[in-house]
């Protein structure tokens, strides 16, 4: 099987112009293929979330050229952009922010809604999904009655329900209890594996980054090293935690034990 590059990244530099100007990216390449499952790390500050910005086509480079899914979005305007995002693009973050008027299924076929799809095949994509996401019981559910799992888990259905081609993440389990976090990295695996759904999620906990197929990690806008997973999690874990105990600015890492 060939695959293909869904997200190419070439000489990608960010400057953010303020009152300070501030390289946040320099020359940075990165290249995704259809169907991997990939890891973002860095100390704070290093331009992950600039990173995820870009390839997500929220902001544009200062210099270099970015593709995603076959298109440059410098060549788009907004509004071709917006509509870029929602057909191909899912969205997951630490701060969940589902809308609390809305039942849990309200939340999730939002996106669908928008679109103007029919009511039979939103109803089909629904049963489909929440299955998958072990959440048919509590569809009625408005947000303040979820877990902090049952809560990222309908904000992964909500990111789910177009079927975006790409899922980007930034610290989705960042706010979560370790077996919630759990949940969240099995159902984000199972959906990679099952739907071929690349994802690329910026995390700064070892444990996630061990259930990707690679982790990319930068410093200071820059590549720094890439690992790729092998047979075994535990060995993935263990070589994630020597490249970031060579990366520096991360807390002492020696009591982190993959659970
Ligand atoms: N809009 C902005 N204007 C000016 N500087 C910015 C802006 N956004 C980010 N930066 C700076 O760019 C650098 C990279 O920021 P970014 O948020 O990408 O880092 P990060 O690796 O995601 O950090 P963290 O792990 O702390 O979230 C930081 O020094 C940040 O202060």
């Amino acid at each position: 099987m060939t695959l293909n590059k869904i997200v190419e990244l070439k000489e990608v530099t960010k400057i953010y112009e303020g009152k300070v100007m501030h390289r946040a990216l320099n020359r940075l390449d990165f290249e995704a293929m259809e169907g991997e499952f990939i890891a973002v790390m860095g100390p704070s500050g290093s331009g992950k979330t600039t990173l995820l910005n870009l390839i997500s086509t929220i902001d544009l480079p200062t210099y270099g050229q970015i593709s995603v899914s076959g298109v440059e979005p410098e060549l788009l305007s907004q509004n071709e952009l917006a509509l870029f995002r929602r057909r191909n693009l899912g969205f997951v973050f630490q701060d969940i922010n589902l809308l609390q008027m809305l039942t849990v299924e309200e939340n999730i076929v939002l996106p669908l809604t928008l679109d103007g799809l029919p009511l039979e095949e939103m109803e089909e994509r629904i049963a489909e999904l929440t299955g998958k996401l072990d959440l048919s019981k509590i569809l009625e559910r408005r947000p303040d009655e979820l877990s902090g799992g049952q809560a990222q888990r309908t904000a992964i259905g909500r990111a789910l329900i177009h079927k975006p081609k790409i899922i980007l993440a930034d610290e989705p389990t960042g706010n979560l209890d370790s077996k919630s976090a759990r949940d969240v990295l099995e159902l984000l695996s199972f959906i990679n594996e099952t739907e071929g759904t690349t994802i690329i999620m910026v995390t700064h906990d070892p444990i996630a980054a061990s259930y990707c197929d690679r982790v990319l990690f930068i410093k200071d806008g820059e590549f720094f090293n890439e690992i790729y997973k092998d047979e075994r999690r535990q060995t993935f874990f263990q070589r994630i935690l020597n490249v970031l105990s060579l990366l520096g600015g991360h807390h002492d890492l020696s009591s982190v034990r993959l659970p």
